[in-house]
Order: structure tokens, then sequence, then C-alpha cells
């Protein structure tokens, strides 16, 4: 099996000009023993060495508490040959893994910080790191804040008086579970670190295709004149997942699926979609731009939002428990596993045009996908071949995941004798025109933070912005108890009150 990275060809091209490859630096991994670590971030790390876009003096130093210090390679070896799609004789494997280290502490533990540090500083000499470090917060939500304190009072926060090294903190998400505690959190961490320190992080911004949406829209002359109020009808965005929640019970719990997908997935795809340019592809214009869509949506009314919950099932044709029988659930639980809202982003722009948003688990299949659908022409001078009569509309879907694309779907005469017209669809496939591609999106990303470029990462304000959405959403679920859960099966579209949403517009979501 082959292995590639997609890098576009202008970074592909800077990288040849070595423009794009990070200064000497170590990665600094907490949760190291963990499951996004194993299965994500070691993966992309050893992408990003394929490619060629690792400096040569560097190093991945995992931190967790356990003792891991001879299981720990072959471990993360295992993860990287089963998540990375790599193959086992691969001869840059064995010089990577030489430079991934573990180390072991308590996050509470003041004495094994002081002594990361040591080793951290001891590696510098070694690796020729210059100093540079970047810490990955790979923890849960509870330890972020508690973990940038410590290295502040361990001075790893910041480069020493008359030191020119730099400090980056990749902290994921959730960022918060409402506005308040997204705002401690900001404090806490701003406390420590400057704002160009922080990069918080979103996996949808590190794909392609979400990447995609901006080159879409702004690098080609024309969609963006018809990207308005004027020619869409409405947009819906839809990350459907046909897993459960994979045996993180506890987590899920306390998340469902507004806290989980749609205050950070799905908002950052809905600011692509709808922002206005930039004045250029830099962080600050990137993230005023993004701001400005979530300021202006001003509120969601909370009758515009659904929620559901997964019962027994059948998924990919077999037999699949409900929620509520999950491992360290309540029985009794109310947590939603399906969210659906419709918002409207009221700015010259887009306003009076409806976004539908729903993200849920087990859902009928995996699919992420973005449909614009667009105005009628104003008079139908042909027949339509569909039982109703009914001509369809110009539809255009962006489909981030899988089977990534761009589709147009428009109306064709049916050859013959009639005039009768047919939908009929033209498509664009990343994987004919690219080549498959093995990235999970965590490469873009960490090669940005090491290069310093926050361009896709959210700024403090973005996230309390979406945070300040969704907190009243929440709490006036958390006050109205559900009534009827669970109340779709898995492996359907979701539950009843969904399709009600949409058709109380005379709408209904596009068949995906
Ligand atoms: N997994 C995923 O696909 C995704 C995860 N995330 C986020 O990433 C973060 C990590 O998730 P995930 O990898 O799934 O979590 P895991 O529960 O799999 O891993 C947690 C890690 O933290 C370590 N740890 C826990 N408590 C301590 C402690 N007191 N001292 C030292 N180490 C400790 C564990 O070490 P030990 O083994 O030694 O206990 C382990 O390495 C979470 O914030 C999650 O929301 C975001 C998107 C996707
Ligand atoms: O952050 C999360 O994302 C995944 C979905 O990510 P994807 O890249 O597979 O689409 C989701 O399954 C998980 O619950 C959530 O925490």
């Amino acid at each position: 099996m082959s292995t590639t990275l997609a890098v576009p060809s202008t970074e592909a091209d800077a990288t040849k000009k070595g423009e794009r490859i990070p200064e000497p630096c170590i990665v600094v991994i907490f949760g190291a023993s963990g499951d996004l670590t194993k299965r994500k971030l070691l993966p992309a790390l050893y992408h990003l060495d394929q490619s060629g876009l690792l400096p040569e003096d560097f190093a991945v130093v995992g931190v967790a508490r356990r003792d891991l210090s001879s299981t720990f390679g072959p471990d993360m070896q295992d993860g990287i040959l089963k998540g990375g799609g790599v193959e086992e004789n691969d001869p840059k494997l064995a010089p990577f893994m030489d430079r991934v280290k573990y180390f072991a502490t308590e996050f509470d533990n003041d004495e094994g910080f002081e002594k990361l540090k040591a080793y951290l500083a001891d590696l510098d000499t070694k690796l020729n790191t210059k100093g540079n470090r970047l810490f990955y917060l790979a923890v849960a939500p509870e330890f972020f804040a508690d973990i940038t304190h410590r290295l502040g009072a361990h001075g790893m926060a910041k480069p020493a008086e008359g030191e020119n090294h730099w400090v980056r903190v990749i902290i994921e998400k959730p960022f918060g579970t409402d506005l308040e505690s997204a705002r401690e959190l900001n404090d806490a961490v701003n406390a420590v670190l400057s704002e160009d320190q922080i990069f918080r992080i979103d996996h949808y911004l590190g794909k392609e295709t979400v990447q995609n949406i901006l080159v879409f829209r702004f690098g080609n002359g024309i969609f963006e004149p018809v990207w308005n109020r004027n020619y869409i009808d409405h947009v819906e965005i839809t990350a459907a997942e046909s897993i459960g929640i994979e045996g993180r019970g506890p987590f899920y719990e306390k998340a469902g699926a507004v806290r989980d997908v749609l205050q950070n997935h799905v908002m950052e795809v809905l600011s692509f979609v709808a922002m206005e340019p930039p004045d250029s592809f830099q962080a600050d214009a990137v993230r005023t731009e993004k701001l400005k869509v979530w300021r202006a949506i001003e509120g969601i009314p909370v009758e515009n939002t659904v929620r559901g919950q997964y019962g027994p099932g059948n998924v990919d044709g077999k037999d699949v428990i409900g929620y509520r029988q999950e491992d360290r659930v309540s029985p009794e639980s109310s947590t939603e596993t399906f969210a659906a809202i419709r918002l409207e982003i009221e700015n010259w722009r887009w306003a009076g045009v409806p976004f539908y948003l729903r993200a849920g688990k087990r859902l009928a299949k995996r699919v992420t996908e973005v449909t614009v659908v667009f105005k009628q022409p104003p008079l139908h001078l042909f027949k339509s071949n569909n039982s109703d009569d009914k001509i369809e509309p110009n539809i255009l879907t962006m489909r981030i995941q899988p089977d990534e694309g761009i589709s147009l779907r428009f109306g064709a005469k049916i050859p013959g004798p009639t005039t009768n017209v047919q939908p009929v669809t033209m498509h664009f496939s990343y994987a004919d025109a690219f080549g498959k591609s093995s990235a999970n999106g965590y490469e873009r990303l960490l090669l940005d933070a090491m290069l310093g470029d926050a361009t896709l990462f959210a700024h403090r304000d973005g996230v309390e912005a979406t945070w300040a959405l969704f907190t009243p959403i929440l709490e006036a679920w958390a006050k109205k108890a559900v009534a009827g859960f669970p109340n779709y099966a898995a492996g359907s579209w979701g539950p009843e009150c969904a399709d009600e949403l949409l058709a109380k517009d005379g709408r209904t979501w596009q068949k995906l």
C-alpha cells in the first residue's frame, strides 16, 4: 500500500524551497498512551516525516502516568501501522521511531514536571532541538488548565530572558462545556500563555475538504457571484456518523451531540461556507471573518432546535444496542446523540437564508456534507420527468467525507422528441483527481503549529462566540425533561422532529 500525504502543489513547491519546514523542535504530547495519540497524532507526525516536512533535528516526547518505557515505542509503532496506512517494512519507520521517546509522570506531580524540564533540556543538547517546544494537550479537558499552569510554574511556558526559542501549546477539544467554562478556561490559559502561543485545535479544519471550501469559493471566479441570498435558497450541513459512542460512555454522557460536534466541528464548517473573503489567508484576517459570521447569528430560538437519542436498531446489516444500553450510560439518560438546528445569519449576504445543521451518532451512514440548494429560475419553461412534475433546484454538494468531492446537480434535456428535463449530476472526486490520501487531518494542523501559523486554529473570541449561541439552548434543554427518548432507531436518519424542523419551512433534508 502506498502512502501519500496530500500536500497542495503550492505547499509542495514551497517545501522544495524550504519555506514550510519548521525549525528544530520537540513535540511533547501529554496523554501519550491515549487513543488520540496512538490513532491520529503519531501517524500524522509520521506522515509529515515521510513527506520530508519535519526538521532533521526533531523529537517527540510522549507523557503519561504509567511506566511504559519498554512498551511505548512498539505500541505506538503498531498504532502507526494500523491507523496510518503504513507498510511494516517502510524504511523510514525505524528512524522515525528512534526519535519517539516516553516520559512518565502524573499530571499533578510538580517533581515530575521539574524532571520533564530537565529531560527536555538534555534532549536539546543531544538532538540540537534548540529549546523550541510544541506541547500538545491530548488529555481529558479537566487537565487543560492544570497542565498549562504547571508548564508556567516550572518555567516551560515562555523562553527565559534573553533566549529566543519558541513555546506553543495545542489544546484539544472540547474547549469548555458552556460559555462560562470556556471563558474560565480561556482566562486560565491566557494567564500563562499569550494568545499567539495557544493553538485551540479542531481537527475538522485539518481536513482537506474543509479547507477546500475556501479555495472553491474564493479561488474560482464562477461561484462567488452566486454565493448569497439572491441565488441560494437554503444551506444544509450534516455530520452523520454510523458509529455509536465507541466505549466513551462517561465522556459522552456529559457531552452529547451539541457539545461533541455541533458547537465546534459543524460551526467551523458553517463559518467557512458563510464568511466574507478575508483580506489575506493569514490568521487574523481569517479569524476575523469567521467571528463576524458567528456574531451575525442573533441567537437560535429553542423552537428551532431538536434533539434525539438512538434506540436499538440495525446499522450496516448488524443489530446494535441503543444508547441507554451502552456501557457506563444511564438507562434513563437524557443525553442527546442527535441534534439539529435552524439558524439565520443576519448580514447583507445571508439575510433570509436558513441554514439547517445536524449531527448525530448511529445514523444510516457516515457522511459529512454541505448542501447548497439554489433558488429556482423565475419561470418553468420545461416539464419535469418526475412523477410530481416538479423541477428540482440546482444543488451543490461539498462532500467532506467519505468519498470526498464536489457535485453539482442541474437539469438536462432528456434526449428525444419532447423537451422534458431530468436532473443530472456533474461530479469531482478528490481520489480520482489527486489519488487516495491516508492523511488524517492532523498533519496540516501539527505542521502549522510548528510553523506558528494559527490560521486554522480557533481564537478565544471564536470559541466564546459559538458557546454564546449554544449555551442558551443547552440550558433550555436541561430545564425541560425530554419525553420519548429514545426517539430514533439506530441506522435511521434521526428523529421525526428533525424532518418537522424543515417541514415547517416547506423543505426536506436532501437525501445523502
Ligand atoms: N480520541 C479521539 O479520537 C479524539 C479525542 N479528542 C480529545 O483528545 C483528548 C484525549 O482523548 P483520548 O486520547 O481519547 O483520551 P484517552 O482517555 O484515551 O487518553 C488519556 C491520556 O491521558 C493520560 N492521563 C490521564 N490521567 C492522567 C494523569 N493524572 N496523569 C498523567 N497522565 C494521565 C492517560 O495516561 P495513562 O494511560 O497513563 O492513564 C492517557 O495517556 C480529549 O480531550 C478528547 O476530547 C478530540 C478529538 C478526537
Ligand atoms: O471530535 C470528535 O469527532 C469525531 C468525528 O470525527 P471524524 O473526523 O471521524 O468525522 C466524533 O466521532 C467524536 O465523537 C468527536 O469527539
